[in-house]
């Protein structure tokens, strides 16, 4: 797992996160400790409810944990928003914007001037698979070219850890397969931290260099916890994601996560 270069530190680690959505009353999960490197894909996987929104809305800082912490590059942001990027299923596109101006945004919004922001933004329009896009409005773009605006935007943010709440769900099958192969290698060659959370485990084996597996049911009164962390056998080399999801290294990894999440 790489480290950031500065101080050896992880770029986003949870130790020992315990998490309720209502101040204690229900616990959610449990002992949560998880790392994220610089140039890493890692995906948390675990049923519907089980509590990954919850894990990743404290891992951003949005809530505070009962118990544990959060680190940056090894300092206590817990509960501190505003550090990490956040990507949702939604691209959130403001359709009264052009694409350039959508993409500037966060910059803007923190007090960069317009001029200065488009001229930031437009070079990497090209890098994103965006070029001749910049004066077009959100409605005449797909939907996997929306989310490469959104994912643009996102990068402009300026943070090297992103947060993705299954935000290629809401994309046709190909599209989706496309724009995962996209972003994983895009956030490995910009040595960005990404941490997916999702319910698809061929998503999560697709996508990762580690999955970490959250089990249990707090609907029924049983917290989540990290069941086990696996990793996940990359091929080497220009193997697309369709051929790596044909060999049996991608087969087996698929079914220890499924008989890790029971
Ligand atoms: N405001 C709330 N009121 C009631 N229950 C809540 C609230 N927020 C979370 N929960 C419960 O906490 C648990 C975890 O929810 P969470 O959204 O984190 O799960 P998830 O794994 O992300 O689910 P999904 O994959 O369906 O999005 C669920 O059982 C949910 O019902």
């Amino acid at each position: 797992m790489a480290t950031s270069a500065d101080n050896g530190a992880p770029a986003l680690e949870a130790r020992h996160l315990t998490l309720s959505w209502d101040e204690g009353e229900h616990v959610v999960a449990r002992d949560v400790c998880l790392v994220v490197g610089a140039g890493e894909v890692v995906c948390l996987v675990g049923r519907s409810g089980c509590g990954k929104t919850t894990i990743l809305h404290a891992l951003s800082g949005l809530t505070q944990p009962l118990e544990g912490r959060v680190l940056l590059h090894g300092e206590d942001v817990t509960g501190r928003p505003g550090r990490v990027s956040y990507m949702l299923q939604k691209d959130l596109l403001l359709p009264s914007k052009r694409i350039l101006d959508n993409v500037c945004l966060p910059l803007v919004i923190a007090g960069t001037p317009a001029r200065e922001a488009r001229a930031k933004a437009e070079p990497l329009f090209e890098r994103f698979g965006l070029s001749g896009t910049e004066r077009m409005w959100p409605s005449e773009l797909s939907g996997g070219m929306r989310q490469r605006a959104a994912f643009l935007r996102t990068y402009l943010m300026g943070n090297d850890v992103t947060l993705l709440d299954e935000p290629f769900s809401a994309l046709d099958a190909l599209t989706r397969a496309d724009m995962r192969s996209w972003y994983c290698g895009m956030s490995r060659e910009l040595g960005m931290a990404s941490l997916a959370i999702t319910h698809d485990v061929d998503e999560a084996v697709t996508m990762a260099d580690r999955i970490y597996v959250l089990r249990g049911d707090p609907r029924s009164g049983v917290p989540s916890a990290i069941a086990a962390e696996v990793a996940v056998p990359r091929p080497a080399g220009n193997v697309s994601a369709a051929e790596f999801a044909l060999t049996p290294a991608f087969l087996d990894c698929k079914r220890e996560v499924l008989g890790l999440l029971g």
